[in-house]
């Protein structure tokens, strides 16, 4: 059992909330991707949060500096989730966990770009970080990864945080995802992409959620 994410990667707000009304009732969580907070900034953030009181919002920040200073005004306009690099310096990491815990939420820890990505998992892990983020981004995608095998290395950890695993995730490898080890399974484009993205989403929950 794995929930779903729905990442919504739109520059554009208004395409971004009319996706969100398509997809909300058939997901977990809704993401807002990089680049649509960076182009619609915290405002995108509130407006969904009013929209969509059912499901849970992380904001993919990828912080890289001033963890707490960024990512506290996010949690207090209802941010569920917010993203730190795992790359980032670990001051920075602690940040984002403190204003996670002040407000009762989480911090998730991206491992995009981390070379010994087991490693910063133990280290993140004991600072508490709530979430390990794989992910296999899209430029990394384009040049042909995957993340399947860093999500065996760090599940095989058995640390007791949550997995969520990104990277070109669909219906035909959720199942293997959520085998793997992952406690929430990210799907961007095989949902946006979807002829019918209601539909698309509907069935890798049903996967994720068996
Ligand atoms: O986080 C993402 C990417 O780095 C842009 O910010 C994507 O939202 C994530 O990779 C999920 O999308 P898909 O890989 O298309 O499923």
């Amino acid at each position: 059992m794995a929930l779903t994410q729905m990442a919504l990667d739109s520059l554009d707000f208004d395409a971004t909330i009319a996706l969100a009304e398509k997809v909300a009732p058939h997901v977990d969580i809704l993401e807002i991707g990089t680049p649509c907070i960076k182009h619609n900034g915290i405002k995108l953030l509130e407006t969904l949060r009013a929209k969509f009181p059912k499901n849970k919002i992380l904001v993919d920040l990828k912080t890289m500096d001033a963890g707490e200073y960024e990512s506290e005004p996010f949690y207090k306009a209802g941010a569920d989730i917010c993203v730190v690099l795992g790359v980032s310096d670990i001051g920075t990491i602690k940040g984002v966990i403190k204003a996670a815990n002040k407000y009762g939420k989480k911090a998730q820890v991206d491992l995009i770009s981390v070379e010994d990505k087991v490693a910063k998992t133990k280290e993140v892990a004991a600072a508490g970080a709530h979430i390990i983020g794989i992910h296999t981004g899209l430029d990394q995608q384009a040049a042909g990864q995957t993340p399947f095998a860093d999500l065996a290395a760090v599940a095989g950890l058995n640390l007791g945080v949550e997995i969520s695993v990104a990277g070109g995730v669909k219906a035909a490898t959720a199942a293997q995802v959520r085998d793997a080890g992952a406690t929430i399974i990210v799907a961007g484009a095989a949902i946006y992409g979807a002829a019918d993205p209601a539909a698309a989403a509907a069935e890798i929950t049903a996967i994720a959620h068996a």
